[in-house]
């Protein structure tokens, strides 16, 4: 017999399930306070944890929303916002049995992609799990920051009041919308959970307002500490969220974060791949990119539905054999053309497993470099070129919401 049982998580369990996570990550038990915050954005819907008899010792957490996909539409998208198994119950399959479990109920609740944000690059990969989007983290040297004089006009940024933010913000975030593949929307209790990102204690909440009202927003925080030797005070900025609906609100919201005095450096996390400020400074230097870290995972549930809502560039059509072990009725080939794509009998080109199919799927990797590192297997040696035409993208991915 199993020493432990997975199961769907009931009512009246997710405190303790929440306390398995947060001391898997090294975080301290939620207090009262900060229970009665959280708990309506800890539901036990959407939760399997492993059980010690009454005891949980690992859960899996999700949310449902939308994503958008290449081309402009919209696919049920399954979010896994926390995954931890206590620590002296680790190595010994309780995760594989999690993702096992949510993966069928997934599958089960019509969700049509899966995604996730990972604490370790070599975890999810195993469960069909591609790093599809990739951010970089930019450190910004205030003092060399000169703009350029064809740098987008902007509009004005005002400061929101804290109790402002909170209502102002996801009316905001929703009219901004999905720009790019891989945003998602932001269900309501998102803006109650603990993310790093969120816009809660202690952010400060910039908005920019153009010609039609406001149409992007940043939040930030800011640290002063004296540096020990020349007893100098250095203040750093860490930009936590930026959204913007176009490129004079991008332009204008960075203007406002770079103009703030006493700053030395800013910090941007996990900014999209094209984000436009080095293009936007006379010396692109001033920002540097000091880390390219993986940002979205995402697992094909549904690969039929997922390829054929995708748009394609133009090429000659390639049929792809995919392999999935953990949802069999995935594995099987499929003919990918510039109008849509759907299941085949014809000869497969190329030969790639799920995971690898979660990196290309949001045009995050040019397929021919994935094939040229082995992760898909050639048969057709056109086929890879063909590949990069039909699954390019004009912006790059980025999810842009912690969960
Ligand atoms: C979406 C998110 O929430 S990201 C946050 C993920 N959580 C954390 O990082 C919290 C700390 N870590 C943990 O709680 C656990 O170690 C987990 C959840 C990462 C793994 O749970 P486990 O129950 O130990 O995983 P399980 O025993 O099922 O391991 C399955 C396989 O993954 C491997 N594996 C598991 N965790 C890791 C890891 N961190 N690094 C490398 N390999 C790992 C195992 O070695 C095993 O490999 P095998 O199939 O070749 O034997």
């Amino acid at each position: 017999m199993s020493e432990y049982v997975v199961r769907a998580v009931a009512e009246g369990e997710e405190r303790a399930t929440r306390d398995v996570l947060g001391r898997a990550l090294h975080r301290p038990p939620v207090s009262d306070e900060h229970w009665a915050r959280i708990a309506p954005a800890w539901t036990a819907e959407g939760k399997f944890a492993a059980f010690d008899g009454d005891e949980p010792i690992g859960v899996t957490s999700s949310f449902t929303t939308e994503m958008l996909v290449p081309g402009g539409r919209r696919l049920p998208f399954a979010a896994v916002d926390g995954v931890g198994v206590r620590a002296d119950w680790t190595r010994r399959g309780v995760l594989t049995e999690l993702m096992a479990a949510q993966l069928t109920d997934f599958v089960g609740r019509g969700q049509v992609l899966a995604g996730l944000h990972a604490s370790e690059a070599t975890i999810y990969g195993r469960y069909g799990y591609g790093a599809a989007a990739r951010g970089q983290i930019f450190a910004i040297d205030r003092a060399k920051v000169r703009w350029r004089a064809d740098a987008p006009r902007p509009g004005r940024v005002r400061l929101l009041g804290d109790a402002d933010a909170l209502t102002i913000v996801p009316a905001l975030f929703r009219s901004i919308g999905s720009l790019r593949p891989g945003n998602i929307a932001r269900p309501d209790h998102w803006w109650l959970n603990d993310h790093d990102t969120r816009v809660l204690d202690g952010h400060r909440v910039a908005v920019h307002y153009g010609r039609d009202g406001a149409d992007g927003f940043a939040t930030f925080v800011t640290a002063t500490e004296r540096a020990p030797v020349l007893a100098e005070w250095r203040t750093t900025m860490q930009v936590r969220e930026l959204h913007a609906a176009n490129p004079a609100a991008l332009a204008g919201l960075w203007r406002f974060l770079l103009s703030v005095d006493l700053v030395q450096t800013a910090y941007a996390n996990v900014r999209p791949m094209d984000d436009t400020l080095p293009a936007m400074l006379e010396d692109p230097r001033a920002c540097r990119t000091t880390a390219i870290e993986d940002e979205l995972w995402l697992r094909l549930l549904d690969v039929p539905a997922a390829l054929d809502a995708r748009a394609y560039g133009q090429a000659e059509p390639v049929v792809i054999e995919v392999a999935d072990r953990h949802l069999i009725a995935n594995s099987g080939a499929y003919r990918v053309t510039p109008d849509g794509a759907s299941r085949t009998d014809a000869p497969a080109d190329v030969r790639l497993d799920i995971e690898t199919l979660g990196m290309l799927y949001l045009g995050g990797w040019r397929p021919s470099l994935l094939a040229r590192a082995g992760r898909i297997e050639v048969f057709d040696a056109e086929a890879p070129a063909r590949l990069d035409a039909l699954f390019q993208t004009a912006a790059e991915p980025w999810c842009g919401t912690h969960f």
